[in-house]
């Protein structure tokens, strides 16, 4: 079989298109043999099922046979793609097929032979070691399996439950709250992690794969590259994806279990299948938020990111009614790719049920006469490319040179024309045959097929003008998206995109102040506290929208505290005039109004509004006592007062926050907390939420 190392051309990359390679992968041991399916070059054949004499041609920008090593593919297309990176571009990897493709082989790869995860690391610290840049490795792991996100990160028992949240910034790159991201240094580490990881990720057997992942699994590497030459940084993320397979319930016998998996599955490839192919068209609205997993790529999949989708594909005809194909050979149709999922030996010509055939010495002319005119011009143009499209003119063309008198009704092959030698087909003809592209692509003959029947000739007739119409229909579709919908998109574009967004921030505050109206006050005031933690700890590191989000959250609990609405108003205020001065006039404010609150109310912590409360400070305070100081003296000290309180403070929210990622390892880390209060709390999260206060580690 051909392989493909040599003659493979090397391709100009464009960044702006999505690069679609294919793989096919060997024949597993209990599968048997057979040639169904052929990798040529750069294109891959499949063998009409109900044809056999038809073949199928889908080209790539590269084609990876059976052969084909993990070294090579991530030499020939994966390790190009990491200078642009380098640079500064986002990137996305995925890797799309029908379950037990090979995916996951191609990602992730074998201990002994590992694919394109741990090449791609190990190539970055090669990079590394080079100094010629200087590069800062982090990464995060997740899994989207039924429409929730995982941390693979962490271990599932101390995972969120119901999973990450999508946000997205106000440099609009896309964010997951809560997300374990790690620093790795070397390659060894890396791989410790990734191990771990791996074993974190949701498998379950089906019929057609005993390790059959059913979830999305999305590693992302974020770059920070400094050129040692220039001292130009740069930031860049690489998603590195292993898709899970589509699947058809039919043929896999799933149960009630799997068949909602399969279901979560199908729907989000299809989302990914439809982002990909608005972007390819240059559609105005592309429509990232249909799925979780085409949202989570949103900042990096189209626009000026690179993307490459790596085909798998199974060899023989078990999977035969792959659409994988399908979907990749429309990404290239956009690439102007010459063979696009055509037919490629159309053998039997009917033709002459349509066109009386004049002579079978008959020229081009005369045969032209018999066209309507409109026709006859294209025909005569050999730059139309058009021509080739028509299902009428090729079989008139076809038939032109073969059909030896209007009443024959035997058919050949197309690309048995040189070799065919009766004395109706004049072999001078053959060069004058227009359609020059189906010639290259057919499928060799050993024989003539047999004549075809009436009915036969009728039946083909029938099925070609049905694939043209729908390919017509496609197109004048896609000319009006494009024509008469763009425009209007485009204007509307951004109004939309604001539009759906307040819908979805409407729709989990409600859902917030639902929940609300369920709880004991009790508990809305601690729920309320932790978000007020959240919320402040977002501010402390200017994530002013999350900041907002978890503090409108809050008021949801306590809609009565007008200090918390001020506070909301006041970040509204800052995020839509970017005025952070206001902020911290705001902070200093609400500094002074909380000293004078504790001085006040030294021991009522729970009547304290939760911004107040968190963390519960007041007996620690210097007191303060205005007659018997001077106004200098009393200004210095209430700021030594307020400096200590948000020293306290931002400790406090640190414990909170360690605490409540549930990590064992940075949880032994604090003061005075052994190996079994650490279990203590790791209960207490898992069975009533997160903690808001610190004290109560400590009863
Ligand atoms: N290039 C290859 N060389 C050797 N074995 C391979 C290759 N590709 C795939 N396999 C084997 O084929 C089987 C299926 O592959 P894999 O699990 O990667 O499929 P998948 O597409 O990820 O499936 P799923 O979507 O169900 O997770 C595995 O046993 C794997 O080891």
């Amino acid at each position: 079989m051909y392989s493909p190392t040599q003659k493979r051309a090397k391709k100009q990359l464009s960044p702006q298109k999505i690069k679609v390679v294919c793989r096919v992968r060997p024949f597993l041991a209990e599968e048997l043999y057979d040639d169904t399916v052929v990798v040529e070059e750069n294109s891959i054949k499949i063998t009409n099922k109900r044809k056999t004499n038809e073949n199928f041609v889908y080209s790539f920008y590269s084609c990876y046979d059976m052969n084909a090593s993990q070294l090579e593919i991530f030499e020939h297309d994966v390790r190009p793609l990491l200078e642009p990176v380098l640079n500064g571009k986002n990137a996305t990897i995925f890797a799309y097929g029908v379950t037990g493709s090979g995916k996951t082989y191609t990602m992730q790869g074998a201990e002994t032979d590992p694919g394109i995860i741990p090449r791609t690391i190990q190539t970055l610290f090669q990079i590394k070691s080079e100094f010629k840049y200087s590069l800062e490795l982090r990464l995060s792991y997740i899994e989207l399996y039924k429409e929730v996100i995982n941390d693979l990160l962490v271990s599932r028992e101390t995972a969120p439950i119901g999973g990450l949240n999508i946000r997205q910034g106000s440099d609009n790159q896309i964010y997951l709250s809560n997300l374990t991201e790690k620093k790795i240094d070397t390659y060894g580490e890396f791989k410790k992690i990734f191990r771990c990881a791996c074993r974190n990720r949701s498998t379950a057997a089906t019929k057609l794969n005993i390790m059959s992942s059913r979830s999305h699994a999305d590693m992302c590497i974020y770059i920070s590259c400094t050129n040692n030459e220039t001292r130009n940084t740069t930031f860049s993320k690489l998603h590195l994806i292993d898709l899970a397979g589509s699947e058809d319930n039919r043929r896999t016998e799933n149960g009630k279990e799997r068949i909602a998996e399969s279901s979560a599955i199908n729907k989000s490839l299809l989302a990914l299948n439809q982002v990909v192919e608005a972007l390819n068209q240059g559609l105005s609205r592309i429509p990232y938020r249909d799925s979780k997993l085409t949202r989570l790529l949103q900042d990096s999949l189209g626009g000026e990111n690179i993307s490459m989708m790596i085909i798998n594909i199974s060899p023989g005809q078990s999977f035969y009614a792959d659409t994988t194909l399908k979907f990749a050979s429309r990404t290239k149709e956009i690439e102007n790719k010459p063979h696009l999922n055509h037919y490629t030996s159309s053998t039997r010509q009917p033709l002459k049920v349509k066109f009386e055939i004049p002579s079978r010495l008959a020229n081009v002319n005369e045969y032209d006469d018999h066209l309507p005119e409109a026709k006859r011009q294209r025909f005569s143009d050999p730059t139309d490319k058009k021509k080739t499209n028509s299902v009428f003119e090729r079989m008139d063309r076809y038939s032109y040179g073969v059909i030896p008198t209007a009443t024959t009704t035997t058919f050949y092959p197309l690309s048995n024309y040189n070799n065919y030698s009766t004395p109706s087909t004049p072999p001078q003809m053959i060069p004058e045959m227009p359609d020059l592209s189906l010639s290259s692509s057919t499928t060799s003959y050993e024989l003539p097929p047999p004549p075809l029947s009436e009915t036969e000739m009728a039946k083909i007739i029938q099925e070609k003008i049905e694939t043209k119409l729908d390919e017509k229909l496609s197109e004048i579709e896609n000319k009006l998206k494009l024509q008469i919908l763009s425009p209007i998109f485009r204007k509307q574009d951004a109004k939309l995109k604001k539009r759906i967004e307040s819908l979805e921030y409407k729709m989990e505050l409600q859902k917030e102040s639902r929940l609300a109206n369920v709880l004991t006050p009790e508990t809305k005031t601690k729920t309320a506290r932790a978000l007020v933690a959240l919320a402040k700890a977002h501010e402390q590191k200017n994530e002013l929208r999350e900041a907002l989000h978890n503090y409108e959250s809050a008021f949801q609990y306590i809609p009565d505290n007008q200090k918390l609405g001020n506070k909301i108003a006041t970040i509204k205020d800052v995020i839509s005039t970017g005025d952070v001065l206001k902020l911290k006039k705001r902070k200093r404010y609400d500094e002074v109004e909380q000293h004078q609150l504790q001085q006040k109310v030294s021991d009522d912590d729970e009547k304290a509004t939760p911004s107040e409360a968190v963390p519960a400070s007041s007996s620690s305070q210097p007191s303060i006592n205005n007659s018997n100081v001077s106004a200098k003296d009393h200004h210095s000290r209430h700021l030594a007062a307020v400096v200590n309180d948000e020293k306290k403070k931002l400790t406090e929210t640190m414990i909170l926050n360690i605490v409540n990622s549930g990590d064992l390892r940075e949880i032994l880390k604090l003061k005075g907390v052994g190996k079994k209060r650490a279990d203590v709390i790791l209960q207490f999260i898992n069975d009533n939420g997160p903690i808001s206060e610190v004290k109560s580690l400590f009863h």
